[in-house]
């Protein structure tokens, strides 16, 4: 069960918008194919209302309302009628699952709490509601009321319940706890689902999840890039990966190579970045930097291992910088199409060292320019060059741009107005370009970056991200202004495609 759009937008600062939730709902059910999503707490705000009812209509539409859950209070009828209004037909029903929460927040006895458990069930099936149950703290119980804990479940398995979720809520648990307890409860509760919901205080969650299934879990909590409240949940990434390759006997509906989608999406919409060293998702994590990792996987595969690349659709990278060797260099080059003599590629790997012990950041875009350089050639030049520009910017009005773009040493002239000057420049680069009948590659990301802890006289180094022919490559322009940075980046990318065609 992907729980995203509910414990992942528990996330500090994160709020997804309706629109926002049910294409992630959709993406989800449909290219995913996770079994359930939990997508809001109910009461919680009119958005979240209208987010539900986006969903609940979407899913009924195409036979997934099933899939579709909502957390509910043990709140008498409240949660039920707002669910009713809602369209949703799943309930998790959060109740107490430590004797410490159940005293100190509730107030409660355990018979209370179960009769008004067993009340808020009765009335969700008479609505035609499903319901499972959340043990909330249930980690804390089992280390600290455990009797309490094997209390609410011979009174819960008498309930018309379907699964019953076992949260480590703060965390806590080790994973030879996680295995020791939920063994001890599948054993003693043979017919009953359980749910396992793991949190990464410690950076457990995945370990955790591991542990889970071994334990006999039925079912698992996981969120897109390990979104949730503190640290996090489980991510859905990284537990699926070990799902299929440690635990061959359990089947997942999950379509591996959906992931990464996912991850970006959900990293857009929230605004969370991915670190770049994130398992599975992360920008880093194909990339092999050590030249010794370089050679050995030319010659015989050595650094791979079963978590290939293409098995997400992603691929693998060899980065350049003062830890490369000849093979890495190697590497980049032929997917430039370029071949060169030992010592020309000896040249060309000094120098790449000496720039990455400058703490420049080289890329593989960055590599004609070394060549050209390093080697004295003059087959890679800027056949296209940013000549002249007038960049407007005021308040109220739209920012524009004058462009003299000169093409093999032809000249153009463009005039475009844009949402920002960047926006402008491109506006008018794409005129030109339409009128040259060229393809432009279409602008997927765009980082901006000072040094840390720099000024705002600091070199501002832009990133682009283009993406051509299902292909995708970085360049990177550096410069006191932001919007040169980016147009320095920009033309690098013009004269790479001008190469390529
Ligand atoms: C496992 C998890 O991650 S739990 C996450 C649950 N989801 C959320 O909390 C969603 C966001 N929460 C909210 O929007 C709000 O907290 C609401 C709408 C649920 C309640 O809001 P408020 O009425 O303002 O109450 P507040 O947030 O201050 O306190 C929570 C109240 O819920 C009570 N409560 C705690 N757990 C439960 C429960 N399982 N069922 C019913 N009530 C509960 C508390 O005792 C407290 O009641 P009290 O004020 O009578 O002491």
């Amino acid at each position: 069960m992907d729980t995203t759009l509910r414990d992942g937008e528990q996330t500090s600062g994160v709020s997804f918008s309706a629109s926002e939730k049910l294409t992630i709902a959709q993406l989800l059910l449909t290219e995913v194919k996770v079994d359930r999503i939990e997508i809001a707490s109910a009461r919680v705000s009119e958005g979240e209302f209208d987010a539900v009812k986006k969903i609940t209509k979407w899913a009924k539409a195409n036979n997934l309302l099933h899939k579709v859950e909502v957390l509910t209070f043990v709140d008498g009828t409240v949660s039920v009628d707002w669910m009713i209004k809602a369209g949703a037909k799943v309930a998790n029903l959060l109740t107490k699952g430590s004797l410490n929460h159940l005293t100190h927040q509730l107030k409660k006895k355990p018979e209370q709490h179960f009769a008004e458990i067993a009340e808020v069930i009765k009335l969700a099936k008479k609505k035609g509601i499903e319901s499972n149950v959340y043990l909330e703290d249930w980690s804390n119980g089992m280390r600290h009321s455990k009797e309490y804990v094997f209390q609410y479940l011979d009174f819960i398995v008498k309930q018309p319940v379907k699964r019953v979720m076992l949260p480590d809520t703060l965390g806590i648990l080790t994973p030879s706890e996680v295995f020791d307890f939920v063994s001890e409860i599948v054993q003693r509760y043979p017919k009953i689902h359980f749910d396992f919901h793991g949190h990464n205080d410690y950076d457990l969650g995945t370990a955790n999840v591991l542990e889970a299934m071994k334990a006999g879990a039925h079912g698992l909590h996981l969120t897109v890039n390990g979104m949730g409240e503190r640290a996090g949940n489980a991510p859905l990434a990284s537990a699926i990966a070990v799902m299929h390759d440690f635990m061959p006997d359990i089947k997942s509906s999950v379509v591996e190579k959906s992931l990464y989608g996912v991850s970006k999406l959900v990293e857009t919409f929230s605004g969370v970045r991915i670190p770049s060293n994130k398992p599975v998702v992360g920008e880093n994590v194909f990339t092999q930097t050590a030249g010794i990792h370089a050679d050995g996987d030319k010659k015989n595969k050595l650094y791979f291992s079963d978590l290939m690349p293409e098995r997400f659709g992603r691929q693998r990278k060899y980065a350049l910088g003062k830890t490369s060797g000849k093979a890495n260099i190697e590497n980049n080059l032929a997917q430039l199409g370029i071949q060169l003599d030992d010592e020309d590629l000896k040249k060309v790997t000094q120098r790449i060292i000496e720039l990455g012990d400058k703490k420049e950041v080289v890329t593989p875009a960055d590599l004609p320019y070394i060549l050209s350089d390093v080697l004295d050639s003059n087959s890679i030049q800027d056949k296209v060059r940013v000549e002249n520009y007038v960049l407007t910017h005021s308040k109220n009005l739209r920012p524009s741009v004058t462009l003299h773009l000169n093409i093999d040493g032809e000249t153009f002239e463009e005039n475009a107005q844009g949402d920002g000057q960047y926006d402008a420049f491109m506006n008018a680069l794409k005129k030109i370009y339409k009128q040259k009948k060229r393809e432009l590659p279409q602008l997927t990301d765009y980082a901006v970056r000072i040094p840390p802890g720099g000024k705002s006289d600091a070199l501002c180094e832009t990133i682009i991200t283009w993406s051509q022919n299902n292909k995708e490559f970085k360049t990177r322009g550096l410069d006191s202004d932001q919007t040169v940075s980016a147009i320095k980046a920009t033309q690098k990318m013009l004269n790479i495609i001008v190469s390529g065609q």
